[in-house]
């Protein structure tokens, strides 16, 4: 066979593998589905790996083989967010959100309701995608400045290097570490004689700001999206359907979550998680209540520091444990 003709039939394998292993790692990584045996998959990801090598002009940077680079950065790049990353005000009791609703209901006559997110307790981070490949990864930093992580977070499998839309969109949310890998990485951790992280948050964030890429690889991290800083080509109107979007999209959301029509369905609902909470296969610090409608957001606005259409309900601090080796420690 003439080389080109191999170069064609390898170019439309190469494009085939890629789709399908965005697919299988799509289900995996982002709906915690396996549709595929890990050796099926490990076969096709060899197969992938290998024709790059024989037909490197056919590699390319949104290719699942190039999602852990290879050099060590000196330091990480400041990047500034064209949209600040703000923070949220806080409420410990219903009585705050009793009077977060009151000053809602103040602020827009427009009708509206809330929903409800889980506060994840990881880092958060901002994604940006051009024509649906992932470009750009930053860090909160001070909510104006923030890292250029984008080698890291390419490692993160739940974060998709292309959309299932060619959608220019920035998409914010939280950088995590699952619990059961928090263990093991303590463990390891202790058997090396290495300090411990205090909480998975922590961890999160040692293995996201790593100067070596291949480290944070290794850290198991996963993503949760929940805001849309830069809409692009999307056209929803409620933070529930934005959420939606983002799922046909390709890009992971939390799914516990719920509408709620009064400040009293929040209540429940909040009070629904005080149990499950430790039955969670990740940390959250609380729920996150929005305005859902975006028209009405629009209406209440922000303060300097924070959207006046959101509030995180905070929990008190969890009586969970850490099992480092055999000893139990309530923390
Ligand atoms: N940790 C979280 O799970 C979480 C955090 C935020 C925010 O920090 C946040 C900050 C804003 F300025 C606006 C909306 C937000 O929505 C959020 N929603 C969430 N689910």
């Amino acid at each position: 066979m003439s080389i080109n003709q191999t170069f064609e039939e390898a170019k439309k394998r190469v494009s085939d593998l890629r789709d399908l292993l965005d697919k299988y790692g799509y289900h995996y990584y982002v709906q915690d589905k396996s549709v595929i045996s890990d050796a099926d998959y490990d076969r096709l990801y060899k197969e992938l790996v290998e024709l790059e090598e024989q037909f490197p002009n056919l590699v390319s940077n949104d290719s699942p083989t190039q999602r852990v680079g290879g050099t060590i950065s000196s330091g990480f790049e400041k990047v500034v967010h064209d949209i600040p990353m703000l923070s949220l005000g806080n409420a410990f009791d219903e009585n705050d959100l009793i009077e977060f609703d009151n000053r809602i209901k103040k602020l827009t006559d427009k009708p509206f309701s809330y929903i409800c997110e889980l506060k994840i307790d990881g880092l958060a981070i901002a994604l940006k995608y051009k024509a649906g490949k992932l470009v750009l990864a930053a860090t909160r930093g001070n909510g104006t400045i923030g890292e250029n992580v984008t080698q890291n977070i390419r490692t993160v499998k739940s974060v998709p290097l292309r959309l299932k839309k060619p959608y220019t969109i920035e998409v914010r949310g939280e950088c995590y570490m699952p619990k059961s890998s928090f263990v093991v990485l303590n463990e390891e951790r202790e058997e090396n004689g290495e300090a411990v992280f205090a909480n998975p948050r922590n961890a999160a964030a040692g293995g996201l700001r790593n100067l070596d890429a291949k480290e944070t690889a290794k850290r198991n991290l996963s993503t949760f999206f929940y805001t849309v800083a830069d809409f692009g080509e999307m056209t929803a109107n409620s933070q529930e359907d934005a959420l939606k979007e983002l799922d046909e999209l390709g890009i992971r959301t939390n799914h516990e979550r719920k509408v709620c029509e009064t400040i009293e369905e929040v209540w429940a609902y909040i009070q629904s998680f005080l149990d499950k909470r430790t039955q969670l296969p990740y940390e959250i610090d609380g729920i996150v209540i929005k305005v859902n409608e975006f028209e009405a957001q629009g209406e209440i606005g922000y303060t300097v520091k924070a959207p006046r259409w959101a509030i995180a309900y905070k929990f008190k601090a969890e009586e969970g444990t850490t099992v480092i080796r055999d000893i139990e420690w309530t923390i």
